[in-house]
Protein backbone atom coordinates (compact mmCIF):
# COMPACT_ATOMS: atom_id res chain seq x y z
CA UNK A 1 0.00 0.00 0.00
CA UNK A 2 3.23 2.36 1.22
CA UNK A 3 6.37 2.13 -0.04
CA UNK A 4 9.59 4.26 0.80
CA UNK A 5 12.26 3.76 -0.39
CA UNK A 6 15.42 5.19 0.69
CA UNK A 7 13.92 8.65 1.32
CA UNK A 8 16.19 11.35 2.27
CA UNK A 9 15.36 14.51 3.42
CA UNK A 10 17.71 17.19 4.44
CA UNK A 11 16.87 21.01 6.34
CA UNK A 12 19.02 23.96 6.39
CA UNK A 13 19.67 25.42 9.60
CA UNK A 14 21.08 28.35 10.17
CA UNK A 15 23.25 27.70 6.89
CA UNK A 16 24.08 23.88 8.30
CA UNK A 17 22.51 20.70 6.96
CA UNK A 18 20.32 18.72 8.73
CA UNK A 19 19.66 15.05 8.09
CA UNK A 20 16.09 14.71 9.35
CA UNK A 21 15.64 11.47 7.77
CA UNK A 22 18.22 9.65 6.26
CA UNK A 23 18.16 6.40 3.71
CA UNK A 24 14.22 5.43 5.38
CA UNK A 25 13.16 2.86 3.86
CA UNK A 26 9.66 1.15 4.36
CA UNK A 27 6.94 -1.09 3.24
CA UNK A 28 3.38 -0.57 4.58
CA UNK A 29 0.80 -3.55 3.78
CA UNK A 30 -2.93 -2.16 2.93
CA UNK A 31 -4.67 -2.32 6.28
CA UNK A 32 -2.14 -2.62 8.47
CA UNK A 33 -2.00 0.16 11.89
CA UNK A 34 1.99 0.61 11.39
CA UNK A 35 3.38 3.06 14.12
CA UNK A 36 6.47 4.71 13.85
CA UNK A 37 8.08 5.35 17.31
CA UNK A 38 11.39 7.48 18.85
CA UNK A 39 12.50 9.83 20.70
CA UNK A 40 11.29 14.08 19.67
CA UNK A 41 13.57 15.14 16.96
CA UNK A 42 14.27 11.52 15.36
CA UNK A 43 12.51 12.80 12.27
CA UNK A 44 9.11 10.91 12.63
CA UNK A 45 6.97 13.47 12.18
CA UNK A 46 9.03 14.67 9.12
CA UNK A 47 9.06 10.89 7.54
CA UNK A 48 4.99 10.83 7.71
CA UNK A 49 4.75 13.95 5.84
CA UNK A 50 6.74 13.03 3.05
CA UNK A 51 3.94 9.79 2.10
CA UNK A 52 1.38 12.70 1.26
CA UNK A 53 4.15 15.10 0.19
CA UNK A 54 3.82 17.53 2.68
CA UNK A 55 7.44 17.05 2.94
CA UNK A 56 8.86 16.32 -0.40
CA UNK A 57 11.95 13.96 -0.07
CA UNK A 58 15.20 15.39 -1.41
CA UNK A 59 15.91 11.57 -3.15
CA UNK A 60 13.95 8.28 -2.77
CA UNK A 61 10.75 7.27 -4.02
CA UNK A 62 7.06 7.32 -2.37
CA UNK A 63 4.85 4.51 -3.78
CA UNK A 64 1.28 5.07 -2.53
CA UNK A 65 -0.93 2.20 -3.91
CA UNK A 66 1.19 0.85 -6.33
CA UNK A 67 1.93 4.75 -8.10
CA UNK A 68 5.02 6.52 -7.59
CA UNK A 69 3.46 9.68 -6.28
CA UNK A 70 7.11 11.42 -5.85
CA UNK A 71 6.78 13.82 -8.78
CA UNK A 72 3.10 14.43 -8.32
CA UNK A 73 2.07 18.69 -8.34
CA UNK A 74 -1.15 20.29 -8.79
CA UNK A 75 -4.00 18.85 -9.46
CA UNK A 76 -2.16 14.97 -9.72
CA UNK A 77 -1.31 15.72 -6.12
CA UNK A 78 -4.73 16.79 -5.14
CA UNK A 79 -6.11 13.75 -6.26
CA UNK A 80 -3.56 11.61 -3.99
CA UNK A 81 -3.90 13.61 -0.71
CA UNK A 82 -7.35 12.72 -1.26
CA UNK A 83 -7.07 9.25 -0.63
CA UNK A 84 -4.84 10.42 2.55
CA UNK A 85 -6.52 11.71 5.20
CA UNK A 86 -3.98 13.00 8.62
CA UNK A 87 -5.16 14.15 11.98
CA UNK A 88 -2.40 15.86 13.92
CA UNK A 89 -1.46 16.20 17.95
CA UNK A 90 -3.22 19.75 18.04
CA UNK A 91 -6.56 18.60 16.37
CA UNK A 92 -6.42 21.62 13.84
CA UNK A 93 -10.28 22.52 13.72
CA UNK A 94 -11.78 25.28 12.25
CA UNK A 95 -13.11 27.17 15.76
CA UNK A 96 -15.43 29.45 14.02
CA UNK A 97 -17.35 26.47 12.64
CA UNK A 98 -19.37 23.60 14.52
CA UNK A 99 -18.87 19.98 14.78
CA UNK A 100 -20.99 19.56 12.03
CA UNK A 101 -19.42 22.23 9.78
CA UNK A 102 -15.89 21.25 10.21
CA UNK A 103 -16.85 17.36 9.12
CA UNK A 104 -18.81 19.71 5.97
CA UNK A 105 -16.36 21.37 4.94
CA UNK A 106 -14.09 18.43 3.85
CA UNK A 107 -16.62 16.79 2.10
CA UNK A 108 -17.89 20.35 0.22
CA UNK A 109 -14.24 20.84 -1.02
CA UNK A 110 -14.34 17.38 -2.39
CA UNK A 111 -17.43 18.64 -4.28
CA UNK A 112 -19.79 16.30 -2.48
CA UNK A 113 -23.52 16.73 -3.59
CA UNK A 114 -25.39 19.13 -1.07
CA UNK A 115 -28.54 15.89 -0.28
CA UNK A 116 -25.07 13.45 0.76
CA UNK A 117 -23.36 15.34 2.81
CA UNK A 118 -26.21 15.80 5.81
CA UNK A 119 -26.11 12.07 5.24
CA UNK A 120 -22.67 11.42 5.55
CA UNK A 121 -21.88 13.97 8.30
CA UNK A 122 -24.37 11.84 10.58
CA UNK A 123 -22.94 8.96 9.54
CA UNK A 124 -19.11 9.85 10.81
CA UNK A 125 -20.64 11.96 13.54
CA UNK A 126 -22.01 8.33 14.59
CA UNK A 127 -18.64 6.69 13.79
CA UNK A 128 -16.91 8.57 16.07
CA UNK A 129 -19.56 8.14 19.37
CA UNK A 130 -20.27 11.83 18.79
CA UNK A 131 -23.87 12.33 17.35
CA UNK A 132 -25.07 14.50 20.08
CA UNK A 133 -22.10 16.97 19.89
CA UNK A 134 -23.09 18.56 16.16
CA UNK A 135 -23.90 21.83 16.85
CA UNK A 136 -21.36 22.23 19.38
CA UNK A 137 -17.73 24.78 18.81
CA UNK A 138 -14.63 23.30 18.97
CA UNK A 139 -14.22 25.44 22.16
CA UNK A 140 -16.81 23.65 24.40
CA UNK A 141 -15.26 20.26 23.44
CA UNK A 142 -12.96 17.75 25.70
CA UNK A 143 -9.48 17.71 24.03
CA UNK A 144 -10.40 13.69 23.39
CA UNK A 145 -13.70 15.18 21.65
CA UNK A 146 -11.73 17.35 19.45
CA UNK A 147 -9.69 14.38 18.45
CA UNK A 148 -12.52 12.65 17.58
CA UNK A 149 -13.97 15.01 15.65
CA UNK A 150 -10.41 15.32 13.37
CA UNK A 151 -10.70 11.93 12.51
CA UNK A 152 -14.26 12.07 11.25
CA UNK A 153 -13.20 14.98 9.05
CA UNK A 154 -10.15 12.75 8.15
CA UNK A 155 -12.51 9.98 7.04
CA UNK A 156 -14.92 12.38 5.05
CA UNK A 157 -13.84 11.41 1.84
CA UNK A 158 -13.01 7.86 2.77
CA UNK A 159 -9.37 7.83 2.31
CA UNK A 160 -7.01 4.55 1.78
CA UNK A 161 -5.21 5.64 4.50
CA UNK A 162 -4.93 7.63 7.49
CA UNK A 163 -1.74 9.49 8.78
CA UNK A 164 -1.80 10.04 12.19
CA UNK A 165 0.67 12.52 13.85
CA UNK A 166 1.32 12.17 17.65
CA UNK A 167 -2.82 11.99 17.72
CA UNK A 168 -2.89 11.20 21.43
CA UNK A 169 -0.05 13.26 22.83
CA UNK A 170 -2.01 15.84 24.24
CA UNK A 171 -4.90 13.72 25.45
CA UNK A 172 -5.13 12.06 28.92
CA UNK A 173 -5.22 8.14 29.70
CA UNK A 174 -8.69 7.89 29.13
CA UNK A 175 -9.12 9.88 25.72
CA UNK A 176 -6.21 8.16 24.50
CA UNK A 177 -7.62 4.53 25.31
CA UNK A 178 -10.97 6.05 23.40
CA UNK A 179 -9.26 7.54 20.45
CA UNK A 180 -7.16 3.97 20.34
CA UNK A 181 -10.45 1.93 20.22
CA UNK A 182 -12.10 3.86 17.95
CA UNK A 183 -9.34 3.98 15.60
CA UNK A 184 -8.87 -0.16 15.75
CA UNK A 185 -12.72 -0.06 14.98
CA UNK A 186 -12.56 1.80 12.24
CA UNK A 187 -9.64 -0.28 10.68
CA UNK A 188 -11.48 -3.54 11.52
CA UNK A 189 -14.74 -2.32 9.42
CA UNK A 190 -13.30 -0.91 6.55
CA UNK A 191 -9.23 -1.89 6.02
CA UNK A 192 -8.13 1.40 5.87
CA UNK A 193 -4.25 1.34 6.29
CA UNK A 194 -2.96 3.33 9.45
CA UNK A 195 0.24 5.45 10.15
CA UNK A 196 0.63 6.67 13.41
CA UNK A 197 3.51 8.18 14.79
CA UNK A 198 3.92 8.46 19.03
CA UNK A 199 6.63 8.58 21.35
CA UNK A 200 4.18 7.24 23.65
CA UNK A 201 4.90 3.61 23.86
CA UNK A 202 2.37 2.59 26.01
CA UNK A 203 -0.19 3.58 23.05
CA UNK A 204 2.42 1.25 20.45
CA UNK A 205 1.67 -1.34 22.76
CA UNK A 206 -2.34 -1.44 22.23
CA UNK A 207 -2.48 0.05 18.89
CA UNK A 208 0.04 -1.04 16.32
CA UNK A 209 0.42 -4.23 14.23
CA UNK A 210 3.91 -3.60 13.11
CA UNK A 211 6.23 -0.61 14.46
CA UNK A 212 9.63 1.03 12.97
CA UNK A 213 11.84 2.61 15.62
CA UNK A 214 13.51 5.99 14.09
CA UNK A 215 16.46 7.19 15.95
CA UNK A 216 18.79 10.36 14.72
CA UNK A 217 16.69 10.56 11.07
CA UNK A 218 17.55 6.83 10.54
CA UNK A 219 15.07 3.70 10.66
CA UNK A 220 16.89 1.36 13.09
CA UNK A 221 14.48 -1.68 13.48
CA UNK A 222 11.32 -2.67 11.94
CA UNK A 223 9.24 -5.83 13.43
CA UNK A 224 5.85 -7.00 14.60
CA UNK A 225 4.77 -5.05 17.58
CA UNK A 226 5.31 -8.03 19.66
CA UNK A 227 8.26 -9.14 18.65
CA UNK A 228 10.04 -5.42 19.02
CA UNK A 229 8.45 -5.12 22.48
CA UNK A 230 9.94 -8.64 23.38
CA UNK A 231 13.14 -8.90 21.44
CA UNK A 232 14.03 -5.37 21.01
CA UNK A 233 17.45 -5.27 19.19
CA UNK A 234 18.64 -1.17 18.43
CA UNK A 235 19.85 0.03 21.90
CA UNK A 236 17.23 2.97 21.40
CA UNK A 237 13.91 -0.30 21.29
CA UNK A 238 15.84 -1.37 24.06
CA UNK A 239 15.63 1.53 26.14
CA UNK A 240 12.11 2.32 24.79
CA UNK A 241 10.37 -0.81 25.73
CA UNK A 242 12.42 -0.75 28.96
CA UNK A 243 9.78 2.18 30.79
CA UNK A 244 6.98 -0.48 30.06
CA UNK A 245 8.11 -3.53 30.72
CA UNK A 246 9.92 -1.88 34.22
CA UNK A 247 9.50 -3.15 37.55
CA UNK A 248 10.16 -1.60 40.50
CA UNK A 249 12.30 -3.03 43.18
CA UNK A 250 10.85 -1.94 46.28
CA UNK A 251 12.71 0.59 47.94
CA UNK A 252 13.44 -0.47 50.86
CA UNK A 253 14.59 -3.79 49.89
CA UNK A 254 18.01 -5.28 51.45
CA UNK A 255 19.63 -8.14 49.97
CA UNK A 256 21.78 -10.27 51.91
CA UNK A 257 25.16 -12.09 50.63
CA UNK A 258 23.29 -15.36 49.73
CA UNK A 259 20.12 -14.07 47.88
CA UNK A 260 19.62 -12.84 44.23
CA UNK A 261 17.26 -10.40 42.58
CA UNK A 262 15.69 -11.85 39.21
CA UNK A 263 13.71 -10.47 36.74
CA UNK A 264 11.81 -12.61 35.08
CA UNK A 265 10.56 -12.25 31.60
CA UNK A 266 7.49 -14.97 30.46
CA UNK A 267 5.16 -15.40 27.47
CA UNK A 268 1.80 -16.56 28.57
CA UNK A 269 -0.49 -15.71 31.55
CA UNK A 270 0.50 -18.33 34.30
CA UNK A 271 3.56 -19.77 33.03
CA UNK A 272 5.56 -18.96 35.54
CA UNK A 273 3.39 -21.56 38.37
CA UNK A 274 5.24 -24.27 37.71
CA UNK A 275 8.99 -22.79 37.35
CA UNK A 276 8.64 -21.37 40.41
CA UNK A 277 6.89 -24.76 42.61
CA UNK A 278 9.70 -26.38 40.52
CA UNK A 279 12.13 -24.41 41.72
CA UNK A 280 11.40 -24.36 45.65
CA UNK A 281 11.06 -28.28 45.35
CA UNK A 282 13.99 -29.63 43.29
CA UNK A 283 16.55 -27.04 44.44
CA UNK A 284 17.65 -26.01 47.94
CA UNK A 285 16.69 -22.37 47.96
CA UNK A 286 13.41 -20.18 49.59
CA UNK A 287 11.86 -18.23 46.71
CA UNK A 288 10.29 -14.84 47.69
CA UNK A 289 7.77 -13.56 44.69
CA UNK A 290 8.21 -9.84 45.03
CA UNK A 291 6.29 -8.56 42.29
CA UNK A 292 4.26 -9.33 39.45
CA UNK A 293 2.40 -8.29 36.34
CA UNK A 294 0.77 -8.85 32.93
CA UNK A 295 1.03 -6.65 30.27
CA UNK A 296 -0.76 -7.03 27.41
CA UNK A 297 1.29 -6.72 23.78
CA UNK A 298 -1.22 -6.42 21.05
CA UNK A 299 -3.40 -8.50 22.75
CA UNK A 300 -0.57 -10.88 23.57
CA UNK A 301 0.31 -11.41 27.31
CA UNK A 302 3.91 -10.91 29.09
CA UNK A 303 4.08 -12.04 32.47
CA UNK A 304 7.43 -9.98 34.26
CA UNK A 305 8.08 -11.18 37.82
CA UNK A 306 10.46 -9.76 40.37
CA UNK A 307 11.49 -12.74 42.96
CA UNK A 308 14.45 -13.10 44.98
CA UNK A 309 16.30 -16.53 45.42
CA UNK A 310 17.66 -17.02 49.02
CA UNK A 311 20.52 -20.45 49.26
CA UNK A 312 24.04 -21.11 48.58
CA UNK A 313 25.80 -19.48 45.84
CA UNK A 314 25.87 -23.28 44.41
CA UNK A 315 22.03 -23.89 44.83
CA UNK A 316 20.95 -20.35 43.79
CA UNK A 317 23.18 -20.65 40.27
CA UNK A 318 21.65 -24.19 39.62
CA UNK A 319 18.21 -22.55 40.22
CA UNK A 320 18.65 -19.27 38.06
CA UNK A 321 20.14 -21.59 35.20
CA UNK A 322 17.09 -24.10 35.77
CA UNK A 323 14.68 -20.84 35.00
CA UNK A 324 17.01 -19.58 32.52
CA UNK A 325 15.60 -22.64 30.44
CA UNK A 326 12.05 -22.35 31.47
CA UNK A 327 10.94 -18.92 30.78
CA UNK A 328 11.73 -16.04 27.97
CA UNK A 329 14.25 -13.91 29.86
CA UNK A 330 16.28 -13.39 33.39
CA UNK A 331 17.83 -10.50 34.70
CA UNK A 332 19.60 -10.56 37.61
CA UNK A 333 19.12 -6.85 39.27
CA UNK A 334 20.86 -4.43 42.09
CA UNK A 335 18.35 -3.85 45.41
CA UNK A 336 17.53 -0.36 44.47
CA UNK A 337 18.19 -0.21 40.89
CA UNK A 338 18.14 -1.93 37.87
CA UNK A 339 19.83 -3.83 34.81
CA UNK A 340 22.48 -6.34 35.88
CA UNK A 341 23.49 -9.77 33.56
CA UNK A 342 20.73 -10.88 31.14
CA UNK A 343 20.95 -14.15 29.37
N1 LIG B 1 10.78 22.70 8.60
C1 LIG B 1 11.93 22.41 9.21
N2 LIG B 1 13.04 23.16 9.02
C2 LIG B 1 14.20 22.87 9.61
N3 LIG B 1 14.39 21.80 10.44
C3 LIG B 1 13.32 21.03 10.68
C4 LIG B 1 12.03 21.29 10.09
N4 LIG B 1 11.17 20.32 10.51
C5 LIG B 1 11.86 19.51 11.34
N5 LIG B 1 13.14 19.92 11.44
C6 LIG B 1 14.21 19.26 12.21
O1 LIG B 1 14.29 17.93 11.74
C7 LIG B 1 14.52 17.00 12.82
C8 LIG B 1 13.41 15.96 12.84
O2 LIG B 1 12.19 16.61 13.22
P1 LIG B 1 10.80 15.84 13.34
O3 LIG B 1 9.77 16.83 13.73
O4 LIG B 1 10.58 15.04 12.12
O5 LIG B 1 11.10 14.85 14.56
P2 LIG B 1 10.08 13.99 15.42
O6 LIG B 1 10.69 12.65 15.61
O7 LIG B 1 8.73 14.04 14.78
O8 LIG B 1 10.10 14.76 16.78
P3 LIG B 1 8.87 15.33 17.65
O9 LIG B 1 8.23 14.14 18.26
O10 LIG B 1 9.56 16.23 18.64
O11 LIG B 1 7.99 16.08 16.66
C9 LIG B 1 14.59 17.84 14.07
O12 LIG B 1 15.93 18.08 14.37
C10 LIG B 1 13.89 19.14 13.69
O13 LIG B 1 14.42 20.23 14.42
Amino acid sequence: MIVLDNINVVFKQKGRKLNAVENASLSIAKGEIFGIVGPSGAGKSTLVRVINLLQPPASGNVIVGGQNITRFKGAELRKVRLRIGMIFQHFNLISGATVYHNIAFALKANNCPKEKIHTRVTELLAQVNLSDKAQVYPANLSGGQKQRVAIARALANDPEILLCDEATSALDLENTEEIIRILRRINRENPITIVFITHEMDVAKKLFDRIAVMAEGKIVETGDTYQVFTEPQHPMTRSLVERVLNIEVPENLVTGPDEVLLKITYTGERAYDPVISRVSKDFDVLVDILHGKIEYIHGKPLGILLIKLSGTPEETAKAKAYIAGQVFKIEELAAHGHGGASR
